[in-house]
């Protein structure tokens, strides 16, 4: 993201995180007076204060988001997805920022795993900072993310590094379907957000599906390899079998912007009574937007999508 920013010409960018090791590499990789280092946690309001206070806009990707970490350790997922994006939202708010977007997950519909729920709950205090302030100059947003494909310790490097040990692929559950996001795409999201968004909004990018199943398959023919060897672990903590990006309530309300949806802000009061119900008539509302309910890829299709990932096209070891 800060790379795509300083290209895009931005003036100056703070980068706030936890870690000093990674702020040290990315210092050396940027090299670039334009971008300074903060160190802090979201937890700690304070520190979110000096990171923000001459920022026009910010870009809240701060969580905890590991599924099976998060349910065994769901108070650290409360204070670091829940309290930290309040504390964003509120230090943002205080500084003078003109645009904040949260990243929020799949994960966070119909949630069933911690980091579901603390990431809906997230989604809810942008919601309700944006409902309860309808005068404030900042804009709150949120985009709502499918798995990026190559993020770190995510299913594809599992499994490319799996097989360059000769390993067997550990394989949850075949059925098991996944929205996948290039990293480009997701960058392409935040940016569409920072450009369109009123307050309170949420934007979906529209993104291709697959199995794990096939998945296994498409890695394993980068390798060379038709039927790669597999070993059933079966579902981790919390899992789910398919993620929704958004519900048919959602859908019934949102605008088709090409390759985005976009969710408005529910901002009727509590007197109900008031209001009468809108909705953008040629949008189907019948069903969500999930990813069962798009066509999957087949394994040529995901193998296609997997030579895109810049790390796999640069790899000699694949592409076979
Ligand atoms: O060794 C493995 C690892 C994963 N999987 C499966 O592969 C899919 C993707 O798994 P993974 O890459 O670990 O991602 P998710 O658990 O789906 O979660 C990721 O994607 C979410 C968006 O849905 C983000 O919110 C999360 O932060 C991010 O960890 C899932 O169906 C897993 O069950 C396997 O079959 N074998």
């Amino acid at each position: 993201m800060a790379r795509h920013l300083l290209d895009d010409g931005a003036a100056r960018i703070n980068i706030f995180s936890r870690d000093e090791a990674k702020q040290d590499l990315m210092r050396r990789a940027f090299n670039d007076e334009r971008v300074r280092f903060f160190i802090g946690d979201v937890r700690d309001v304070d520190s979110v204060r000096t990171a923000v206070l001459d920022a026009d806009f910010v870009f809240h990707a701060a969580a905890l988001k590991q599924v099976p970490s998060c349910e065994f350790f769901p108070q650290q997922a409360v204070k670091t997805n829940v309290v930290g994006s309040h504390n964003v939202i509120e230090a943002s708010a205080a500084a003078g920022v003109r645009s904040v977007v949260l990243l929020s997950t799949d994960k966070a519909v119909y949630p069933v795993n911690a980091m579901g729920m603390s990431k809906a709950l997230m989604e809810k205090t942008a919601q309700a900072f944006a409902r309860n302030h309808p005068d404030s100059d900042m804009t709150v947003s949120v985009t709502r993310y499918g798995n990026v494909m190559y993020s770190r310790g995510s299913v594809i490097p599992a499994f490319i590094s799996l097989l360059k040990e000769g390993k067997p692929l550990t394989i949850t559950d075949p059925r098991m379907t996944r929205f996948l996001m290039s990293l480009a795409d997701s960058v392409d999201l935040v940016k569409h957000a920072f450009v369109h968004a009123q307050p309170g909004d949420l934007f979906v990018r529209k993104a291709a599906s697959t199995t794990v199943s096939t998945l296994a398959t498409a890695v394993g023919r980068l390798f060379g390899q038709d039927e790669p060897e597999v070993h059933h672990i079966g579902t981790r903590h919390g899992e789910k079998l398919h993620e929704t990006l958004l519900t048919r309530e959602e859908i019934a309300k949102a605008t088709d912007q090409g390759d985005y949806f976009r969710v408005p802000l529910d901002d009727r009061g509590l007197q109900y009574e008031k209001y009468f119900s809108e909705g953008e008539e040629d949008v189907d509302t019948t069903v969500d937007y999930a990813s069962d309910s798009v066509a999957p890829l087949d394994v040529d299709e995901t193998v296609a999508l997997l030579r895109t990932i810049p790390e796999i096209a640069a790899d000699p070891e694949l592409n076979t």
